[in-house]
């Protein structure tokens, strides 16, 4: 759910993402023999920068691009929208152009909205996140872990290490 009743917490660790990451670069890998490689990542900041990052250096690609999206502008709620920067003309011309051979790269997909709007800019390209939760999963071609949509994926940049009071100080009666 892409708003405050997303009330199951899905914390995940540096070690964690970095691991499902890779996962998620030996998909593709696969998919990359099938379908004659991928010449350039575009990465959907901020998020999908990270994953970018990994599954760039797995796969050995070296050109790397964004799309600047914002739609979440406070925690757990979705505001308009936004696109800041759309494709880069070079990588729109990849392959004849419309995305052929080139993968797009989040972090996850939730509603979808966000995997919509970049879908539409690059047709032809592979969407990959490394998370998906039900209503944006048909969005995506290649993903790792499917949670529930209620479900708060938070991410290790979002997060700190920080004192826990014992179970038993908050245990009922
Ligand atoms: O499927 P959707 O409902 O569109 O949600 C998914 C998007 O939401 C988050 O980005 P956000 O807009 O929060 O920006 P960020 O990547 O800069 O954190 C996440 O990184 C995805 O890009
Ligand atoms: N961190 C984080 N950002 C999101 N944007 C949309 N859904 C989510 C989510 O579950 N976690
Ligand atoms: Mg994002």
């Amino acid at each position: 759910m892409a708003d405050a009743r997303a009330d199951k917490a899905f914390p995940v660790s540096w070690d964690q993402f970095h691991r499902d990451a890779r996962a998620l670069a030996w998909r593709l890998a696969g998919e990359a023999r099938a379908t004659g490689g991928f010449d350039a990542i575009v990465a959907i900041t901020r998020g999908g920068l990270v994953p970018a990052a990994i599954v760039a250096r797995e796969l050995d690609i070296r050109l790397i691009e964004t799309v600047c999206v914002a739609s979440y502008h406070d925690y757990k709620t979705q505001g308009g929208l936004q696109v800041l920067k759309g494709v880069e003309e070079r990588v729109a011309k990849i392959r004849g152009g419309e995305g052929a051979g080139v993968l797009i790269v989040d972090d996850l997909v939730d509603t979808g909205g966000t995997a919509r709007v970049v879908r539409a800019m690059l047709p032809k390209a592979h969407f990959a996140t490394v998370y998906a939760k039900p209503m944006g999963r048909p969005l995506v071609d290649t993903f790792v872990t499917e949670v529930s949509q209620d479900t708060w994926i938070y991410f290790p940049w979002d997060m700190g290490l920080s004192f826990q009071p014992p179970i038993r100080e908050g245990a009922p009666g």
